[in-house]
């Protein structure tokens, strides 16, 4: 989980230190007891700084070291699965029911340029997994969030609350592709993908099995059914003392 790592260093730090890894590797091994003890000076003086000094971007600022441990008053939920299993339609209609905010990453990754430019076999942008973490950090920290995207695995697991995977039958997921006007490699690898359970696999394999559900949408009526029992979590999701 790189980009999970790096998501938590502020962008600032990450630009800073880009080119001193063998110089700090060759710092820790020779390490004697003076160093550590300025260490642990520096260490104190910082924690206790923090609770009433605004300090910027350092890795122990309040920023940096609250994240994994703050309280978010509203949840984060993470939608995903194959493209056409309906995430954007499903988002979309319980953000409207509960004031989470809409984060469609694609839209977000061609808005913001937060890419490496455009693959010519698959059709699409080949997305910045980095940036994308780095631009959506403090909103997610927030919390209220519903998160669409096919793919999973490197979004910092501590963001959601929720991971639901949305799943579609392969036959009517193929009709509802090529109408959108896949075709080629794109088709094919997208329909593997559903029936190989890919996303699924990806889901619970990064992040509790717990919080990962996995929701049929074939048809209208799972869309309305999904949409219910999420404004129904959604609502009585009590915040993590
Ligand atoms: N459960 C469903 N029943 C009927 N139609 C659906 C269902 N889910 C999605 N659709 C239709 O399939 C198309 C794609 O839906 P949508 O854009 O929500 O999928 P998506 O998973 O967000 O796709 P992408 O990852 O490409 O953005 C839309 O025309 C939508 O109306």
């Amino acid at each position: 989980m790189q980009a999970s790592i790096k998501a938590r260093v502020p962008k600032s730090n990450i630009a800073a230190n880009a080119s001193f890894p063998p110089l700090v590797r060759e710092e820790t091994c020779r390490r004697d007891f003076t160093t550590y003890v300025q260490a642990a000076v520096v260490t104190l003086f910082l924690l206790f700084a923090s609770e009433t000094l605004p300090l910027p971007d350092h890795p122990l600022s309040p920023r940096y070291m609250s994240s994994p441990d703050r309280v978010r008053r509203k949840p984060n939920i993470l939608v995903t699965g194959t493209p056409g299993t309906g995430k954007t339609t499903t988002c979309s209609l319980v953000a409207e029911a509960t004031e989470l905010r809409h984060i469609n990453v694609s839209e977000l990754v061609k808005q913001k340029n937060l890419h490496d430019g455009w693959d010519d076999e698959f059709h699409c942008h080949v997305i910045n997994e980095d940036l994308v973490c780095d631009e959506l950090e403090d909103i997610m920290e927030e919390g209220g969030n519903i998160v669409d995207y096919h793919g999973c695995d490197f979004f910092p697991e501590r963001w959601f609350d929720r991971v639901v995977v949305l799943q579609t039958d392969n036959s009517v997921l193929y009709d509802r592709l090529a109408s959108r006007g896949y075709m080629g490699p794109k088709l094919t690898n997208n329909i593997e993908c559903e029936i190989f359970q890919v996303l699924l696999e990806e889901a619970k394999t990064s992040y509790p099995e717990d919080i990962v559900m996995a929701l049929q949408s074939d048809c209208v009526d799972d869309i309305s059914r999904n949409v219910t029992t999420m404004v129904e979590w959604t609502k009585n999701w009590i915040p993590s003392s």
